[in-house]
């Protein structure tokens, strides 16, 4: 069976790896895809994000990662995918996701949502909550890999919205330059 985990993964952290992981157990294949959504302002690029979701996995034979866009059963009929894999961490994502899952439902009778209660150390992890830590220069070191916490705080620093304040222990020891994007630098090491 094939599942589709669709979000934003913006950027991608250890809950959703937890489920990713999770559901490649469940499943032959489990395609992570990232939905190109023209409402949002993210902070990566839909590129950045599908590297940093690739680096991540990369350890698990059954996953692929993927772009999409329009309706995600849509897409996961495309993919002749049987499953939209979700996570579930509170009551307040509980509300969300089943007015989705219905929807979908309305739209495609085949495909089924199934849904993975967030293991308990990322109950409160969001990609939401890491962003804000590092902006105001706290350690994400313990809730996203080593890979996208470097991006970030990157990202930040090119933004001018970090300031000094950022402690050193709360960034990974780093070997690019700080105009490198280090996702991509870590890629062409592992291609050369
Ligand atoms: N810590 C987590 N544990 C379990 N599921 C999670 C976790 N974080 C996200 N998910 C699930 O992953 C899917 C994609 O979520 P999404 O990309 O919106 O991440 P997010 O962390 O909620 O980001 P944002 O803060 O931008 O909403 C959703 O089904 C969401 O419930
Ligand atoms: C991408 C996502 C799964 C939500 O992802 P998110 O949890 O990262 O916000 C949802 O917005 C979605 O499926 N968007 C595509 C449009 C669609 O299919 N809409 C109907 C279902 S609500
Ligand atoms: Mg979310």
């Amino acid at each position: 069976m094939i599942a589709i985990y669709p979000g934003s993964f913006d950027p991608v952290t250890l809950g959703h790896l937890d489920i990713i992981q999770r559901g490649c157990r469940l499943f032959e294949r489990v395609v992570v895809a990232v939905l190109r959504n023209p409402n949002k302002t993210p902070l990566f690029t839909v590129q950045k994000r599908l590297e940093q979701i690739r680096l991540a996995t990369q350890h698990l034979t059954n996953v692929e990662v993927d772009a999409f866009d329009g309706l995600t059963v849509k897409y996961a009929q495309m993919r002749e995918a049987q499953v939209l894999l979700r996570g579930l961490r509170a009551i307040s994502d509980f509300e969300v996701e089943l007015q989705m899952a219905h929807t979908n439902k309305t739209l495609s009778h085949q495909i089924e949502t199934v849904f993975l209660a967030t293991s308990n150390e990322y109950s409160f992890l969001s990609s939401s909550v890491v962003k804000e830590i590092a902006r105001f220069g706290g350690s994400i070191n313990h809730l996203v890999p080593p890979h996208v916490a470097l991006d970030i705080y990157q990202c930040y620093a090119q933004n001018n919205q970090i300031s000094t304040q950022i402690t050193t222990e709360a960034i990974p020891s780093r070997k690019s330059t700080p105009m490198e994007s280090p996702t991509t630098e870590i890629l062409r090491q592992q291609e050369a």
